[in-house]
């Protein structure tokens, strides 16, 4: 075959190929797409004819552009996707590979032939012939080295069965090519969430195995392969990079902005398939608190929905140190590893300035230093998040309450300053603060539900009204509603230094711009 029919042939192979698109809308399902391309008469030919071919540089890469392109119509991959994903996901060979795998073939065609004619003219190449860049032989010998495969005279000497040969090279070609596109993709950000151990050159990632042909399959399978590749254009992206032209509403529940969030956690139209998938995860939750006979109703509460011993519960008092750490130490010895703590227990009594500044400012600072020796990186743990609960109040000022506001003030700065230390990534730490506003917690009604009963501590008859009536007008947050900001908190893991509010008119909102971000 010549160059110019060779030419020909990859023409022809680009239109025949070029416009299949998503497969299963052609009526082919993802292995037969592929097999087609790699087995195509004229793929064939053409790699058959460049295993002989010197081929430039420019060459090379207007041969994997192509190949690339077409692995990348096949799964309906945006152009922008990295390459090791497009190969990994489909276990796609090269072009490379594909021409080395036609030249081992050929070599062992000729080494292990019987015609004494050939092997001599091999002997001959062999002496004459291994400098020269362009021999075939000098090529392959490059290629048995590139792949760790025994080298021609070993090969001649000692040819395995044909089987045997086929079976090693593959072998060799897919090793080579993971490792290849598993470190190319190491350095790309968009594919953290993609598992490692399901991509392997030869193998089709589940992505794709785990669907039928049919075109709505088909088509979820693209979403999915686009979730996963960190190419899924979010409609909250959509509005930001038009300019706010599009819309940022999520389309499957039209009631919010579609964000990662929103999508994975949040959307109620995904509630189904959601839960389908978290039935299986599960936390272990230690809990501690001051007031033994709550907490351990609460643990009865907990271990009847999340098993006995999913959950534990240790009395302590937060403004003591040896009782603080005891919790810590505890949890570890049940649980093994601590990931994520919450630092809770506050109170507001004016009338205890002390008090007030021990449990809701000294308590979360000793919790957060104990959760940053326990869960730290460089000190055995593996690393985690902190969440402070301060309130608006820790905000905005208050005048008939103003130590609970500083108690709370402080938590707001001590967070923010934790999250800058730049040692954080190495530890794999983060810290964020919650803000509620008023919330209906036992601290709410027992204080203020009841206009008849006395003022609070440290309240006057005027102040409980002052009060009364802030709370009319800002309204009241339910639990759930605060549990969707702190857990938006914990998913989120970008978001160190973040300072959210949640308030009963705007919802979750971040304070004080955009947070310190690294990922852990
Ligand atoms: N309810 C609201 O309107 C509101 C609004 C914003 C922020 N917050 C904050 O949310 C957090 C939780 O409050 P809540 O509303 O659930 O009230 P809550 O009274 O139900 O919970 C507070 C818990 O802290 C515990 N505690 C108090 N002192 C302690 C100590 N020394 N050691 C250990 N535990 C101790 C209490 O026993 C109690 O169980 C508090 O920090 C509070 O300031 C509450
Ligand atoms: C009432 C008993 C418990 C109160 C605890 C809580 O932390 C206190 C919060 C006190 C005041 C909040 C301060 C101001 C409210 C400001 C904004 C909230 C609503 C904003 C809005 O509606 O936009």
């Amino acid at each position: 075959m010549c160059k110019s029919h060779t030419h020909h042939t990859v023409q022809l192979l680009v239109s025949y190929t070029q416009e299949s698109g998503l497969h299963g809308t052609n009526g082919l399902n993802l292995q037969t797409s592929y097999k087609n391309l790699s087995e195509l008469r004229h793929s064939t030919a053409f790699c058959m004819a460049w295993r002989f071919y010197h081929l430039t540089r420019s060459k090379w890469t207007s041969s994997h552009a192509f190949h690339k392109k077409n692995l990348r119509n096949f799964q309906s991959m945006p152009a922008r996707t990295a390459t090791g994903a497009v190969y990994l996901i489909l276990g796609a060979l090269t072009i490379e590979a594909e021409i080395h795998k036609r030249q081992l073939s050929f070599l062992y065609n000729i080494v292990s032939c019987d015609n004494s004619t050939i092997l001599d003219l091999v002997d001959r190449q062999l002496i004459m012939n291994m400098d020269n860049q362009q021999s075939f032989f000098c090529k392959v010998a490059g290629t048995l080295a590139m792949y760790d495969l025994p080298s021609i005279d070993s090969l001649k000497q000692q040819p395995p069965s044909k089987l045997k040969w086929k079976l090693s090279v593959k072998m060799a070609l897919q090793k080579y090519w993971t490792k290849f596109f598993l470190e190319e993709i190491e350095s790309k950000t968009t594919l953290v969430h993609l598992d490692r151990t399901l991509l392997k050159i030869g193998s089709v990632h589940p992505v794709w195995t785990s669907l039928s042909s049919t075109i709505s399959d088909v088509k979820k399978g693209a979403v999915k392969n686009r979730l996963l590749t960190g190419t899924y254009l979010f409609e909250s992206n959509k509005h930001k990079f038009s300019g706010g032209k599009e819309s940022s509403l999520c389309r499957l529940c039209g009631t919010s902005n579609e964000d990662i969030t929103h999508f994975l956690l949040l959307c109620p139209a995904l509630h189904q398939q959601r839960k389908a998938l978290f039935s299986n995860l599960k936390a272990l939750v230690c809990l501690c608190d001051i007031d033994s006979e709550e907490g351990l109703k609460t643990l009865k509460r907990f271990q009847t929905t999340f098993g006995n011993e999913n959950v534990m519960f240790v009395k302590c008092d937060v403004t003591d140190h040896d009782s603080f750490e005891n919790v810590f130490k505890q949890a570890k010895r049940k649980f093994g590893v601590l990931d994520i703590v919450v630092n809770n227990a506050g109170l507001l009594a004016e009338d205890n300035m002390r008090k007030t500044m021990m449990v809701n400012s000294i308590g979360v600072i000793e919790g957060t230093q104990l959760a940053t020796h326990y869960l730290n990186k460089e000190s055995g743990g593996q690393g985690g998040v902190v969440v402070n609960i301060s309130s608006t109040a820790g905000l905005t000022p208050v005048f008939y309450m103003p130590i609970y506001v500083a108690s709370k003030y402080s938590i707001v700065g001590y967070t923010r300053s934790v999250s800058q230390n730049p040692a954080n990534k190495e530890r794999g730490m983060r810290y964020t603060c919650l803000c509620p506003a008023f919330t209906d917690t036992t601290m709410f009604d027992k204080k203020w539900s009841d206009e008849g009963e006395e003022p609070p501590p440290g309240f006057s008859e005027e102040e409980k009204k002052g009060a009364l009536h802030l709370i009319e007008a800002t309204g009241v947050n339910t639990v759930e509603e605060v549990v969707k900001g702190f857990m938006t908190l914990l998913e989120v893991d970008d978001n160190n230094g973040a300072v959210m509010t949640v308030t009963k008119k705007h919802g979750i909102q971040y304070r004080h711009g955009k947070p310190l971000s690294h990922k852990l």
